[in-house]
């Protein structure tokens, strides 16, 4: 990474992605939660290249077989034997389609799954051209064990290193069935099979790393500007675009199951005298201060915390209703006002306030209506006199 892309990439140390662009990965490995994203990134990526490997595999074993019965002599016990591995390499070959095809819980398995799989179609072709060898019989294509060692590099999605692991003990298996069976007049020859395999083994590696370099690279970016486009820059939380799509949501899932939805809008009091005596730097500072305490209060799964403009903010609180709303825009204040942030404007020792304006989504409502009355009753805190939270239709605003 050069001096400007590492200037570039330390704005967004306070992402994963950003974090781990500048803090590189040469070792093609991230972080444990992000190493578990960007595999599933990989599987999604590969899902067509999946495919066409399981039916190439498929088309290849059939071709081989045929060829093989019609045109080898062979005895009958290797004859059983072969169309026994034969068939072994096709069912890999099904089960790999079958879990491109199946749900997500399936994919997840390939990880493991995949890398199993080359090895086991690889260590059979490794050892059928070792019978070949040891009967010395002369075929028109060997190596087979050569095109799964390529293939564990491309097609199945899976990373740099279990296809290096995977590659490299079909090598070994290789060796190992070949020291074991063969003559050893016959190992001379085999040798050049093997240095044929490892030099496939360096020749794809190498092409691989380089590939899944700039995957990480190409994932993590994405990534970012998929971070960059919802969050909002100066204090980190969802911006007003990523607020309106998760309101929508929310509101479509508060009706369909028939769960309170409830939205608080904030906004900092008298902010304006605050920018103008302090400057707008300590304006920025003091918005950052209050999101990160507001992002402390949308605690659960599904709770959102946003900022919707200059200086306000809201919370969308789901299966809550006006009653704990309310408790928590008490403890908003609260908190507010332990965190010892002052006003200048005000005498010494006046801390910050905010108004709250609170709306609980009514049956058949629409979004934008519940904003509107959140909006309202923001509106009627700050005409009362400001520092407090109003429930919208509430008789009296509380302080
Ligand atoms: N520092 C800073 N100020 C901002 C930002 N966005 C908006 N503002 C300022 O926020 C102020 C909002 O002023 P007003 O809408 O009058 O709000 P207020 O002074 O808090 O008045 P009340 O809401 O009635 O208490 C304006 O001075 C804006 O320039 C920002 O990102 N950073």
């Amino acid at each position: 990474m050069d001096a400007q892309e590492s200037q570039s990439t330390a704005e967004f140390l306070d992402t994963p992605y950003g974090q781990q662009l500048h803090a590189g990965f040469r070792r093609l490995l991230f972080t444990k939660t992000l190493e578990h994203e960007f595999r599933q990134y990989l599987q999604r990526q590969a899902l067509a290249s999946q495919r066409l490997g399981a039916l190439l595999l498929l088309l290849v074993v059939s071709l081989y077989l045929y060829s093989e019965i019609s045109f080898l002599v062979m005895d009958d016990d290797w004859m059983a034997e072969l169309v026994m591995l034969r068939a072994c390499q096709a069912l890999v070959g099904l089960t790999v389609l079958g879990m491109t095809f199946s749900g997500r819980h399936a994919r997840t398995q390939a990880h493991w799954f995949y890398p199993l799989a080359l090895l086991l179609v690889g260590a059979i072709a490794a050892r059928i051209d070792i019978h070949y060898a040891a009967v010395e019989q002369t075929l028109s294509f060997q190596y087979g064990a050569g095109l799964l060692i390529v293939c564990s590099f491309f097609f199945l999605g899976i990373t740099f290193w279990r296809s290096l692991v995977s590659a490299s003990l079909i090598v070994i298996v290789d060796l190992v069935m070949a020291l074991s069976i063969l003559q050893p007049g016959q190992m001379p020859e085999h040798w050049i099979a093997v240095s044929y395999y490892v030099l496939l083994l360096v020749i794809g590696a190498t092409s691989r790393y380089g590939h899944e370099y700039s995957q990480r690279e190409q994932f993590l970016v994405r990534k970012l500007l998929g971070w960059v486009a919802e969050h909002d820059a100066l204090t980190g939380l969802a911006n007003r675009r990523s607020y309106d799509s998760s309101l929508r949501r929310l509101a479509a899932l508060a009706h369909r199951e028939r769960r309170a939805l409830t939205l608080m809008l904030l906004d900092l009091d008298n902010f304006k005298a605050y920018n103008d005596l302090l400057g707008h730097p300590a304006g920025d500072e003091l918005l950052r201060r209050f999101a990160c305490l507001l992002a402390g209060f949308a605690r659960r799964p599904l709770d959102f915390a946003a900022r919707v403009g200059g200086e306000e903010f809201s919370v969308l609180l789901y299966d809550c209703d006006g009653e704990a709303a309310a408790r928590l825009a008490g403890q908003i204040r609260q908190a507010l006002n332990d965190s010892g942030l002052q006003h200048p404007a005000e005498a010494e020792g006046t801390p910050i306030t905010v108004s709250i304006g609170i709306a609980v989504l009514a049956p058949g409502q629409s979004e934008g209506a519940l904003y509107k009355c959140a909006d309202t009753a923001l509106y009627q805190a700050k005409q009362a006199g400001k520092d407090r939270f109003v429930l919208h239709d509430a008789v009296s605003a509380e302080r």
